[in-house]
């Protein structure tokens, strides 16, 4: 065994996700060395604060409170970012891409906003950049899409991206607790973004989102050119709707490309997705991906999308496939061909949808409401009356019939001003994906 080739790696970011890669490659490393016919060595790892406990054993010799140095020591081959965010980790991801290393990264935010400046740097310098847990932690979806479905093209991708928010929106439906308590259980189970307004405002899904869409089209959609919504209005009074419906409530990212027109369309909100689906049954901390296929048909992917473990398991299958090219001598990879597809604009994409709002109760509220709706071209498709928390008020929850962002937020924003409705009225998409 001595005789391996030695590959030497430093982790710059030794917290939830970093100390699941120490971990997992500490008792498992005779494992991977006989897969991989080399000698992995944890060189050095990086952390803020050098007095925190860790849950890991890391000699004092091999931490340092500087990213930079552990990125740029020319002993080391594979450098691990998991530090998150997108100053410090750009700067340590671009200087060890400069010197031809391979960058190994979880950080969706980077990758959705400096992906191509990143690969560039990889392409240029010879090295390589992976981002497997970037996107639903623990489940491969982008070997799914670069390899497994390379055959495809994609007309609709969706899925829930977001750990946390399908966690939260799990233990609200299960135990009827408010979205806040519930969040801080999230955080301390290590799911949360270090900005957990990242999380519940649809941000860390709308990153996803722009991976997958870049992966699956070649095409960049920045968040600005997408519908983003989060969950923190969610109440058990959406809940017990899509319950006696028929219907969960995820936070989705529906990625769709129209194979005709070739238009792209990104979107995140709270979505009514029908129970038959099988994503509707995702629960927990779980994510789930439905990709359909022109060849293939539709594959779903399902596994837990944040935590340690789940995280650890893509970083290390990153950290393998690098070492297997690094001993066949570090060959380009193919990457996705860029076509830029023409973005739908986010006032421009259909669906049916749910307002909940609370009104007087009193004579003609009704017809106030539905002369507004009229208005913007939306039709009801129902409409219930329950009781609302409010004295002299009740809850009103409509749905529509298929009509689009612009209309809908027009509605929104008009019904809203009206004198009779309490408070912003709530919006929420409504999927069949049965086209
Ligand atoms: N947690 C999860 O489930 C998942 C996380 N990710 C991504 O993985 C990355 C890491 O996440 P996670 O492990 O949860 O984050 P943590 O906050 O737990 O860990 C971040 C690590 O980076 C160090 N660090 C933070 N800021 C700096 C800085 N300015 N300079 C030097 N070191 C710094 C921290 O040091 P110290 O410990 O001393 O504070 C810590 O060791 C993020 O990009 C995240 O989005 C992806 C998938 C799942
Ligand atoms: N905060 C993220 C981590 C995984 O990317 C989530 O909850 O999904």
């Amino acid at each position: 065994m001595s005789d391996l080739p030695v590959v030497n790696i430093g982790i710059c970011g030794l917290g939830t996700v970093g100390q699941g890669v120490w971990k997992h490659i500490t008792r498992s490393r005779a494992k991977f060395e006989s897969r991989l016919g080399a000698k992995l060595v944890l060189k050095r790892a990086s952390v803020r604060n050098l007095a925190k406990k860790r849950s890991v054993r890391v000699s004092k010799s091999r931490m340092s409170d500087d990213p930079m140095a552990v990125a740029t020591d020319p002993s080391i081959q594979i450098v691990c970012e998991l530090i998150g965010g997108t100053t410090v980790a750009k700067e340590v991801t671009l200087a060890a891409l400069k010197l031809g290393k391979t960058v190994i990264s979880a950080n969706k935010a980077l990758v959705c906003e400096c992906g191509p400046e990143i690969f560039a740097a990889a392409r240029e310098n010879g090295g390589h950049y992976f981002f497997e847990a970037s996107v639903a932690g623990g489940i491969p979806i982008i070997k799914a899409l670069r390899e497994g479905l390379v055959a495809n093209r994609f007309g609709r991708i969706y899925g829930i991206l977001n750990g946390t928010c399908n966690y939260i929106i799990t233990r609200m439906e299960r135990e009827g607790l408010s979205y806040p308590v519930i969040l801080k259980e999230a955080k301390a189970l290590g799911y949360a973004e270090a900005d957990e307004s990242l999380d519940v405002e649809g941000w860390d899904t709308a990153h996803k989102a722009s991976i997958l869409a870049y992966l699956a089209h070649g095409t960049w959609v920045p968040t600005k050119s997408m519908v983003v919504e989060g969950i923190t209005k969610l109440s058990q009074a959406d809940i017990q709707f899509a319950e006696e419906s028929g219907y969960a409530i995820k936070l989705l990212a529906v990625i769709t490309r129209d194979l005709d027109s070739d238009e792209l369309a990104v979107s995140v909100a709270p979505t009514l997705l029908p129970r038959t689906k099988v994503l509707a049954n995702v629960n927990e901390v779980y994510n789930g991906i439905s990709v359909a296929g022109d060849v293939v048909g539709e594959t779903v992917y399902i596994g837990r999308g944040a935590g340690q473990d789940a995280t650890a398991s893509a970083v290390i299958s990153d950290i393998v496939d690098a070492i297997a090219l690094l001993l066949r001598g570090n060959a380009p990879l193919p990457e996705p061909v860029e076509h830029q597809c023409p973005l739908c604009l986010p006032e421009r994409i259909e669906g049916e949808y749910y307002l909940r709002m609370d009104v007087s109760d009193t004579p003609g509220v009704l017809a106030k409401i539905s002369s507004v709706t009229a208005k913007y071209k939306v039709s009801i498709a129902s409409l219930q009356q329950r009781p609302a928390d409010k004295k002299d008020a009740a809850s009103l929850i409509l749905t529509t019939h298929r009509s689009n962002e612009k209309a809908i937020r027009a509605t929104v924003k008009h019904l809203s001003r009206l004198a009779c409705v309490l408070g912003e009225p709530l919006l929420l998409r409504i999927a069949s994906f049965d086209d």
